[in-house]
């Protein structure tokens, strides 16, 4: 049994412990820590999973997931690292953290994997790339590579990458999101009722993604089959291509990459 602990069990780390005990891990195999005593209450009761104080979650867990906002990263490396060793396995969450960061502030030896994750591991639909620090070994990649394929898919991208990635998957469950809201108002604005909207939006997202998914064609093919000579679509394209919705996806995701890199470069010190 390995046991888990989700240190900071806010929106994503949350995600977690729902996405793990729906793929079928017991309550005794997790753990949480979290600052607010009624927000663990409220989980615990949600979950059944006991929240503890960080260091009975280091004595008691095989790995550590720190799961807090990159601003709140200092006190629980306080916190952790006079309670782990190099026997440790410490999973970092946090976007724009580097693995050298928690290396510099724990005791030497300490294993850290750097994961991003995204919330739609809730469905067991997340994708996850992880990247080990310095002392973390294949087996630690493997054992975190393990746990995650539970609630989603799982790769492995050298370190210098997991800023592009924090823009793309870790982030990108937003944009698809506001996308939906924005196609549900135009339904609204052509007169449709608000349900109806929703329905026939969410259920072509869903068609949309499992074409995507099963990965025979490509996106540009899926689009100009849909997309007919003198139709309604490429009307539609039209308006998109006029108000720049290429261009401001491009950069869109250049200034998530920008945030997250500037997330750790707060961190850059000693
Ligand atoms: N949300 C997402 O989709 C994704 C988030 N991430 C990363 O996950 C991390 C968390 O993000 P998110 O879940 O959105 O943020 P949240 O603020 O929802 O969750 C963080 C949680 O940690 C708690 N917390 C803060 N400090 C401590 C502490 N010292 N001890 C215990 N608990 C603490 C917070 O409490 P309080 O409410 O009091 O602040 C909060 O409940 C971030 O680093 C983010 O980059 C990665 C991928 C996707
Ligand atoms: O917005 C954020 O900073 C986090 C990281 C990726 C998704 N959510």
């Amino acid at each position: 049994m390995t046991t888990i602990a989700v240190l900071g069990a806010g929106k994503i780390g949350e995600a977690l412990l729902a996405g793990l005990l729906q793929a079928g891990r017991s309550v005794q195999e997790l753990l949480f820590t979290e600052r607010h005593p009624e927000r663990a209450a409220e989980l615990t009761a949600r979950y059944g999973v006991a929240g503890v104080e960080v260091d009975e979650a280091a004595k008691r867990a095989d790995v550590l997931v720190v799961a807090v906002k990159p601003q709140d990263i200092d006190p629980v490396l306080a916190e952790l690292a006079p309670v782990v060793d190099s026997a440790s396995l410490v999973v970092s969450l946090c976007a724009g953290l580097p693995t050298a960061l928690y290396e510099r502030r724990l005791p030497a030896g300490v294993p850290v994997v750097r994961v991003m994750p995204n919330t739609p591991m809730v469905v067991g639909e997340a994708m996850s790339a992880v990247s080990p620090g310095t002392h973390a070994t294949p087996e630690h990649v493997a054992l975190v590579t393990d746990l995650l394929s539970a609630v989603g898919q799982v790769i492995e991208v050298p370190e210098s990458q997991q800023d592009a990635v924090t823009a793309l998957s870790g982030s990108g469950p937003a944009y698809f999101f506001y996308l939906v809201e924005a196609m549900i108002d135009a339904g609204i604005l052509l007169g449709l009722p608000r349900a109806v909207a929703e329905k026939l939006i969410v259920q072509s997202a869903v068609g949309a993604a499992k074409m995507l998914a099963e990965g025979t064609e490509h996106p540009v093919i899926l689009r100009e089959a849909v997309t007919s000579p003198a139709g309604t679509t490429i009307n539609a394209i039209r308006e998109l291509e006029k108000h720049g919705v290429r261009a401001a996806l491009l950069d869109a995701i250049e200034a998530a990459r920008d945030r997250s890199v500037e997330l750790g470069k707060a961190h850059e010190e000693e």
